[in-house]
């Protein structure tokens, strides 16, 4: 293609077999349609000819406009690029469609065409990202993001970036921060801007003559030189992105002392001081632990050795932890009547790990009987917060003997409908929960966050005074949670499971057929205001 035929590096795209999708009639990688090369005059038409009410931004290599391409009805985003020397050893806008033609994720900003304008300046066109950068989300004017959307979008980017280091050969994209990652309609992260990105094995002629790039502050230190080259620069780049998302720092702000995020975070998370650096701006994740995890991964991304960074894999094994136990707050769990094997051995369970390791805490400690089988079951109270209990309890030690309360039927519970309420001000979801046998757990947290990302993170606040005649938890943001079940009317309430423990309401109900646990952590604690009956 004449396209490419503008530079020595660009031939070689040519003879490699660069434009196979295009002229493939079915698109592979998993991408949903083939490259397109656009007529200029459709981008210039789609752009309103790359007026100023349709660009996105700016960035180095050119500036990036919304494209409505009403002829195969897609928004788009063009990026024009500028005007590269022909004899430019890399011109990063045939870098980036060059790599991108050969690959396709989810979690990336992907490929859908290109063209060139009259000027030989080069239009890739890409997937539309509504929601700005994570940089925008984490040091603009409006709302910072909370934990919950801080660990998945964490979780997502490296994801993004193992997809990468496990192509065949491996693409180093070398540009990773929060800038170049993308939100798109799902409120979901993307990684984008592949201009700098290098596709090759260390040792190949490419990647060994390349001189090192990237952006200030995210820069591996020890990539001095072309040959200092390796999956583990990215690694060190994500690492600080980490750092940022868990401080809402800059990667380098000469606002504080010290400017550098890794100077101000690294030495906290060694002496075990994570909380002392989150942002201050939202309040402490419900899982000190979970945060804490996440400090040591970050830290040891940014580890100036390379080799003893982790690879992608581990980040992203250990990000899933994080992000499970993150979102795990408040949750609400449903156990029906079965053994805590059974709960353990289904593989439907969504929490497998948090499972196991909740159960641990209560195996035991609830024995009932199940209207079912007769047999005795555990109350599997799954999601107590082991930071929380552990001190008191330890993790596989009865928590002790569940009392029995009782509960006004005619305030708790309504139709069958249990109800939390504190000042509503916006609709929350009904989570019905089936008579279905299986055992599964509804998590309001994740609920909440499909559908009102924007307060996600903030929903529970604690537990007020569970009096006999009342239930009454206060939600932050004044959220209301609703959950209808179909059980038998009253249900029999008991609780806490742990007398002792002040921080934690535990709510058993018995259902039909089972035993509905719930449990809401308590994040503002009030000395005294706690207890039952
Ligand atoms: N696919 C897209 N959808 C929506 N907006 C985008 C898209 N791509 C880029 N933008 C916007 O355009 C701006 C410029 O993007 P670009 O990738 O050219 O530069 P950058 O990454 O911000 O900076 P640099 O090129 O210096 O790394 C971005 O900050 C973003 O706001």
């Amino acid at each position: 293609m004449a396209y490419f035929s503008c530079n020595a590096e660009s031939a070689i795209a040519t003879c490699d077999t660069y434009n196979w999708e295009l002229l493939s009639k079915k698109p592979r990688n998993n991408r949903p349609s083939k490259i397109t090369e656009f007529e200029f005059s459709d981008l210039h038409s789609a752009t309103d000819g790359f007026s100023a009410a349709n660009l996105l931004g700016k960035g180095s290599h050119g500036s990036v406009y919304k494209a409505h391409l009403h002829h195969i009805k897609l928004v788009a985003a063009v990026k024009k690029t500028k005007l590269f020397h022909p004899t430019a050893a890399a011109n990063p806008a045939d870098n980036e469609v060059e790599i991108l033609s050969r690959i396709y994720h989810p979690r990336l900003v992907n490929l859908l065409g290109f063209g060139v304008d009259s000027n030989q300046c080069k239009l890739i066109v890409v997937e539309y990202m509504p929601n700005g950068s994570l940089y925008d989300s984490l040091h603009g004017s409006g709302k910072p993001p909370g934990w919950v959307k801080r660990t998945r979008f964490a979780l997502q980017v490296a994801r993004a970036v193992q997809f990468l280091h496990s192509s065949n050969p491996p693409i180093i994209h070398r540009d990773i921060k929060s800038s170049n990652v993308l939100i798109d309609s799902k409120f979901n992260s993307r990684l984008s801007d592949f201009g700098l990105a290098l596709r090759g094995h260390v040792e190949d002629v490419k990647v060994k003559c390349t001189p090192p790039a990237g952006t200030l502050g995210y820069l591996d230190p020890g990539y001095l030189a072309p040959g200092d080259l390796s999956t583990k620069s990215d690694v060190f780049s994500f690492g600080i992105l980490m750092l940022e998302l868990i401080t809402g720092r800059n990667a380098i702000d000469v606002n504080y002392s010290p400017p550098s995020v890794v100077e101000f975070a690294v030495p906290a998370i060694k002496s075990g001081d994570i909380t002392g650096i989150c942002d201050p701006r939202i309040a402490p994740p419900e899982d000190a632990e979970a945060l804490r995890r996440m400090g040591v991964l970050a830290a040891r991304c940014v580890r100036s050795r390379a080799a003893k960074r982790p690879g992608m894999a581990e980040v992203v094994e250990c990000l899933k932890g994080v992000y499970r136990r993150t979102r795990m707050r408040p949750q609400i769990c449903i156990s029906l009547g079965r053994r805590v094997g059974r709960v353990v051995e289904d593989s439907r369970v969504v929490k497998y790990e948090h499972l196991e390791e909740s159960m641990e805490i209560v195996r035991g400690s609830t024995k009932m009987g199940s209207r079912r089988n007769g047999k005795v079951s555990s109350a599997t109270s799954v999601g107590l917060r082991s930071d929380v209990i552990g001190d008191q309890v330890g993790r596989s030690k009865s928590i002790g003997t569940a009392r029995e309360i009782k509960l006004s039927p005619s305030e708790l519970i309504n139709d069958h409908t249990i109800r939390w309420r504190a000042g509503l001000s916006m609709k929350m979801p009904t989570v019905r929960l089936s008579k279905s046998r299986s055992v599964g757990i509804l998590q309001s947290q994740r609920l909440v966050n499909d559908k009102y990302t924007g307060v996600a993170e903030e929903h529970v606040v604690g537990t007020r005074k569970l009096e006999e005649s009342k239930l009454l938890v206060d939600l932050a943001e004044n959220v209301k949670l609703q959950f209808k079940y179909k059980g038998p009317f009253p249900p029999r309430a008991l609780g806490p499971l742990d007398p002792s423990s002040r921080r934690n309401v535990i709510l058993a109900l018995t259902v039909k057929g089972g035993v509905m646990c719930i449990t809401i952590p308590d994040r503002h604690h009030q000395k005294g205001s706690h207890g039952i009956g």
